[in-house]
């Protein structure tokens, strides 16, 4: 039953349009004022959802490449992804929801309040931990947390579907602008750019590694001015999240043994990864804890799974405490817009959408923005807070001119140096890891073939000769994996990368069915610098994405140093049992060049160049003598009060992490900045 308190009448533009809820739940079919179109959706929504022959063809394509790669073989593949859903349509009732989690107010609330002491928008990896310790302590502060995806399910939790889901609804579908030179292989020649839409966030569909950076990254971050972020600051919180259960090492001083996100070894390995490992030891680096600050080498895949499952940071951080009276968690509601009074600078309250109904909570301490490195800006700029002329283009009144958005880096890779292998049962290929027998022993006992994240299996750091660093600081990072993009014939793990069919099908079509390894370069510390801005004032719109990659001719020539690098060891001894043969793909973007020549490369790269989501500094974090910085380093924004960002937004330069660990980190630092100045306030 809805409430009327809870529809707010009232519009900027006195843009008046008859309300008509899509799901037909409006008990009194009212009518509410609205700024813009209620069926609006960016074009790529549209495209994906909306268009039905779209939806018919990409059926049909899906049928196909079932009938022609996986099944008979796979037929499970194709039953747990129409569980999790993929292309599952908003318009029909969700059958499997009685696998999905789910978060009802607790009990004694039938609607959610007015007003809380705390909204946070996005419950991802750093809003799922700041809500549960915002929310922990008496005497208690009354919370709302919204998130625009719904809850995960079962099979979301299965390490191997990863990639599988990044063509779901369980994530945003977001694709670079087209950039000339880049992502030459990709549908539309565009970069994508999915990110988790669940509760959890990101952490729901991401690749589960654990990664914590060099204690070098975060002592430059503090060393820039942003007092309280060095190694040893961060260190505390690393640890206070982290409960290790690291075979060797879970019980060194550097890692943490009580907190709620289990960090393990995958307990499947191929023999691969023992070649990659040795390799690795005989071009002098060493097995290591990678996360270790004193030890630089190569080292097991460690991971936020419990027991072979995928740990969420909503599953350790959200789920266990969902019946706490003080924490409101609204899934499938979107925050369209912080509201900022004009006179005093402070926000007070965020309208939301909620089953196509616009609702306004207000808050009595503070509004916190950890909806992601897109999101967050989009809804700082839609609230008034941008780059001033960007604003007044938009139509959009400035409140605070900040540099929000000009400022993104990202972490680019090359999954393209493969190597065919001359024996079999050597790596993973889909139909023999998707297997109903593979199922039950998951379900069962956590282990077995379906707990290897997309493949990955190790992570090696080097530092190429084209680094300039003095310290020993990685620039690159090689991840090895169980096989390659050809594991899955041109399924999932492509699909994820939106590689088109002609360039698949062209370059690796040879290699299907046969056993391969791969290492992928990961471009650590990119010289490379995008920005992100709106494409108009809808909140619906995706944001118009910038990466600029490989703008620096630096990141190329690492990158490229890389890719020979793992040549040499994919043709050392440590691999030679495999008897494997560097395959050159043939892509139709690189005819003129000499397979295996330096030009050819450069050519490789640009056609499957992939980015593996770590976009961060869209709301950087800096002092106030920096021009670009959007927080201050207690992650308030400037010039706003009662408005910080708590997520990987925030995060000012790349570092030699990935960027789950760091985000759960600035969640939990977060929440004691919050409570730190709050301390001696009763609501
Ligand atoms: C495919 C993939 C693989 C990855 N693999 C790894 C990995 O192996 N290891 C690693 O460390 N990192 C990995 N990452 C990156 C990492 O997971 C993310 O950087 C991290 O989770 C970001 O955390 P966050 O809290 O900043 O944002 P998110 O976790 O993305 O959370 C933001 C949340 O806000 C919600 N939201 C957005 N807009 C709104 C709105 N208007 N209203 C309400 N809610 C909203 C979103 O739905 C989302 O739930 C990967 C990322 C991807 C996409």
């Amino acid at each position: 039953e809805l409430d009327d308190d809870y529809i707010t009448i009232e519009s900027e533009d006195n843009n008046e349009i008859e309300f008509k809820s899509k799901l037909d739940i409006n008990p009194r079919k009212g009518k509410i004022l609205w700024p813009y179109p209620v069926n609006y959706m960016s074009e790529d929504e549209t495209n994906e959802k909306n268009n039905s022959s779209q939806h018919a063809d990409d059926n049909k394509k899906r049928e196909q490449r079932f009938l022609r790669f996986s099944y008979p073989q796979s037929p499970i593949v194709d039953l747990m992804m129409q569980t999790v859903g993929i292309n599952y349509s908003p318009h029909t009732n969700d059958p499997f929801e009685f696998l999905r989690d789910s978060y009802p107010l607790p009990k004694g609330y039938s609607q959610p309040l007015d007003e809380y002491d705390y909204i946070i928008v996005g419950a991802g990896a750093a809003g799922s931990v700041l809500a549960s310790r915002l929310t922990e302590d008496k005497p208690r502060a009354m919370v709302l947390v919204l998130e625009a995806g719904k809850p995960e399910m079962l099979l979301s939790d299965i390490p191997a579907l990863a990639l599988y889901l990044q063509r779901t609804d369980y994530t945003w579908q977001y694709s670079m602008e087209h950039q000339p030179g880049v992502c030459l292989g990709s549908e539309e020649q565009r970069c994508f750019w999915p990110r988790g839409k669940a509760v959890g966030g990101t952490s729901v569909t991401n690749l589960m590694l654990y990664t914590r950076g060099r204690p070098q990254d975060w002592d430059r971050i503090a060393a820039d001015g942003n007092y309280g972020w060095s190694y040893n600051d961060v260190l505390y919180y690393y640890k206070k999240s982290e409960r290790a259960e690291l075979k060797k090492y879970k019980n060194a001083e550097y890692r943490g043994r009580e907190g709620e996100l289990t960090v393990e070894n995958i307990p499947f390995k191929t023999g691969l990864v023992e070649a990659f490992l040795q390799s690795g030891r005989d071009f002098g680096h060493p097995t290591v804890d990678y996360n270790a600050p004193d030890q630089f080498g190569f080292g097991y895949a460690q991971t936020t799974t419990n027991k072979g499952h995928r740990l969420s940071s909503a599953k350790a951080f959200l789920h266990p405490h969902k019946r706490r009276r003080n924490l409101h968690i609204l899934s499938e509601t979107r925050a369209t817009k912080v509201l900022i009074e004009p006179q005093t600078k402070r926000a007070y309250a965020v309208e939301y959408i909620r089953n196509g109904i616009k609702y306004t909570a207000r808050c009595r301490r503070e509004v916190v923005l950890s909806a992601g490195p897109i999101a967050s800006p989009q809804l700082l700029i839609l609230s008034g807070v941008g780059p001033r002329e960007h604003l007044e283009n938009l139509g959009i009144p400035v409140v605070a001119d900040l540099k929000v958005g000009r400022t993104l880096y990202d972490h680019i890779a090359f999954p393209g140096v493969i190597f065919k292998l001359n024996t079999t049962n050597a790596s993973l290929l889909e139909p023999k890891v998707a297997t109903l027998p593979n199922l039950m022993q998951w379900l069962q006992f956590g282990d077995g073939l379906l707990t290897t994240p997309g493949l990955i299996e190790a992570l090696g750091y080097i530092k190429t000769s084209q680094s300039e660093d003095v310290e020993l600081v990685p620039d690159i990072a090689l991840v090895s994996m169980g096989g390659s993009i050809t594991a899955d014939a041109g399924g999932a793990t492509r699909k994820a990368w939106r590689i088109s069919d002609k360039t698949y099908y062209t370059a690796f079509g040879p290699l299907s069915g046969s056993d391969t390894w791969s290492a992928v370069p990961l471009l650590l510390q990119p010289k490379s610098k995008g920005y992100l801005e709106l494409r108009d004032n809808n909140p619906y719109s995706y944001p118009k994405l910038y990466g600029n990659y490989l703008t620096d001719p630096k990141d190329m020539a690492t990158l490229k140093e890389a890719v020979k690098y793992i040549i040499r060891l994919g043709e050392s001894e440590a691999f030679k049992k495999y008897n494997p043969k560097l395959f050159l793909p043939e892509y139709p973007t690189c005819k003129n060049h000499a397979p295996g020549s330096d030009s050819y490369w450069e050519c490789a790269i640009r056609t499957m160049l992939i980015t593996v989501h770590h976009q961060i500094a869209t709301c950087k974090m800096g002092p106030a003598s920096d021009p670009y910085a959007v927080v201050d380093p207690e992650l308030r924004v400037y010039g706003i009060g009662g408005l910080r960002v708590v997520d990987s937004s925030i995060i000012p330069r790349p570092t030699s992490a990935h960027t789950n660990a760091p985000a759960i980190m600035i969640g939990e630092k977060g929440a004691d900045l919050i409570k730190n100045t709050w301390l001696n306030v009763v609501s």
